[in-house]
């Protein structure tokens, strides 16, 4: 037994392999010894008939996280089959037989093609492709060997598969802002070029076989490798419009469009956190102002909050002290017909706030906002101040909870400390630097574009 196993490979829970009669010199599997069959992620996939035979035409983006580098395949189909993928669904594939190169060894296994968009590993190597010749050690990872990058830059001849400065595009409204000047300095300091793109002069083609993205003059931004959202609210639906375009040709965006157009929407935001378990102030809404009695008697009566959904920067929340108040004001608005939440009011708060800054699962600085004597709202624009605070672990898990459910990289979620303990109040997608760096001396700039780096340029 024991001799038996000395002639197999080992091998860890991923390793790189290569493809030669698909001109694949390099892919990252998961070694998954669960899945009997194992698969490739491939796009475009198209059979077509070939001297009486079935064959298949497809491409496969090799390199996790980089959807410019790519093989076009072809081979013959030798079987179709029903998988049941990870999530459940079956799933009609294409199958096809292929020699595989892993460490010295080489061998012809079976290769099932999906176009399963995995973000992850771009092959599963299952336990059919393993019998008989190797073993896995499930603590290692890469023991056959690690591909650094440029030797990835050097296989696919690729000059997108970077090991230096990244090409990066600020998507935003105003160079001049502090939080884009800061973004431009830090990207400068670490290498990369950045351009600032104004969202009002991009505009784009769409077309299924050649999209593009055009900056005011001509210039085509297609060569990009990340880009950074900084959209103000009333941008959102043309900025998402051009994100998902930048989504489309492969460029990482450091907040998808699909993110942010959740974020932007007050309400899904607010179930969209309550699904996730975080708990929010009870909040009321409703369409027809004949409902205001019981809307209010919901939240729990007056003193209550009244929050336009449009408004931002405090100015369309308004505190109603009494229950008159209450009623007048959401009949007001309901009457020029704005879209209003009504909420619980949190007068323990005392006009305090927290800010949290969220990039990748990490809360990176806080502050409290303090709002001005004789204000409920903390908001630096209505006269509050940030101060140094240090948050508890509970609101730090809330905080990275709270980006995770809005699935932002980037986000600076607010949170009111209550009675009943930490309350969400919202997350939002492009939060400002100023009154967060100047209050902790943090250098949130630069981790926002680390966090670029680390899915472009070290990720093994
Ligand atoms: N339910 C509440 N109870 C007590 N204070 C509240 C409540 N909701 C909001 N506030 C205070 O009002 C401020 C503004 O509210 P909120 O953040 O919901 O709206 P906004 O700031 O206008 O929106 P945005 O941050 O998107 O610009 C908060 O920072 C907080 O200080
Ligand atoms: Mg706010
Ligand atoms: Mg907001």
């Amino acid at each position: 037994m024991n001799q038996m196993n000395e002639a197999k490979m080992v091998v860890g829970s991923d390793e790189w392999c290569a493809f030669p009669s698909l001109n694949i010199p390099a892919i990252k599997a998961k070694v998954d010894s669960g899945a009997k069959t194992s698969s490739l992620h491939a796009v475009n996939i198209q059979s077509f008939p070939r001297n009486g035979e079935q064959w298949v035409s497809f491409d496969v983006h090799p390199l996790q996280d980089n959807r410019k580098t790519k093989v076009h395949c072809e081979a013959q189909i030798i079987d179709q089959r029903f998988i049941k993928s990870s999530n459940g669904d079956k799933e009609k594939r294409h199958v096809i037989r292929v020699p595989i190169s892993l460490g010295e060894k080489s061998w012809s296994v079976e290769v099932t093609l999906t176009d399963r968009d995995s973000m992850g590993y771009r092959m599963l190597l299952g336990r059919e492709a393993m019998t008989g010749r190797i073993l896995v050690d499930p603590e290692g990872q890469c023991l056959l060997g690690e591909r650094s990058q440029d030797v990835l830059a050097e296989l696919y001849k690729s000059p997108d598969i970077r090991t230096g400065g990244l090409k990066i595009g600020l998507l935003a409204s105003n160079p001049d802002l502090y939080s884009n000047r800061r973004i431009i300095e830090a990207a400068e300091a670490r290498g990369h070029e950045i351009q600032f793109l104004n969202i009002k002069n991009c505009y784009m083609k769409l077309d299924a076989t050649t999209p593009e993205i055009h900056y005011r003059g001509g210039r085509v931004l297609n060569d990009l490798d990340a880009v950074i959202p900084r959209i103000r609210p009333s941008m959102t639906f043309y900025a998402c419009t051009l994100l998902r375009q930048f989504e489309s040709l492969g460029i990482y965006c450091l907040n998808t469009s699909i993110a942010i157009s959740q974020s932007r929407d007050k309400l899904r935001s607010l179930q969209l956190l309550l699904d996730n378990g975080l708990d929010i102030p009870t909040t009321g809404f409703a369409n027809s102002p004949l409902d205001t009695g019981d809307l209010i008697d919901m939240v729990g009566g007056a003193p209550l909050i009244i929050k336009l959904l449009e408004g931002t920067q405090g100015k369309g929340v308004v505190l109603a002290e009494t229950r008159k108040a209450a009623d007048s004001v959401i009949n007001a608005f309901k009457s020029l017909n704005a879209n209003i939440l009504v909420q619980e009011f949190i007068k323990e708060a005392s006009g305090k706030d927290l800010r949290c800054f969220v990039i990748d699962g990490r809360v990176v600085a806080s502050i409290q906002r303090v709002a001005a004597p004789g204000e409920f709202r903390a908001n630096i624009h209505q006269g509050g101040h940030a101060e140094l605070v240090k948050i508890t672990p509970d609101e730090k898990r809330i905080a990275i909870k709270a980006a995770k459910a809005m699935d932002l990289r980037v986000a600076g979620v607010d949170i009111i400390r209550s009675n009943k303990g930490p309350l969400l109040l919202e997350v939002n997608s492009s939060p400002g630097l100023q009154g967060i760096e100047t209050a902790t001396n943090e250098d949130i700039a630069s981790r926002m574009i680390m966090a670029i780096e680390k899915q472009l340029l070290h990720k093994k």
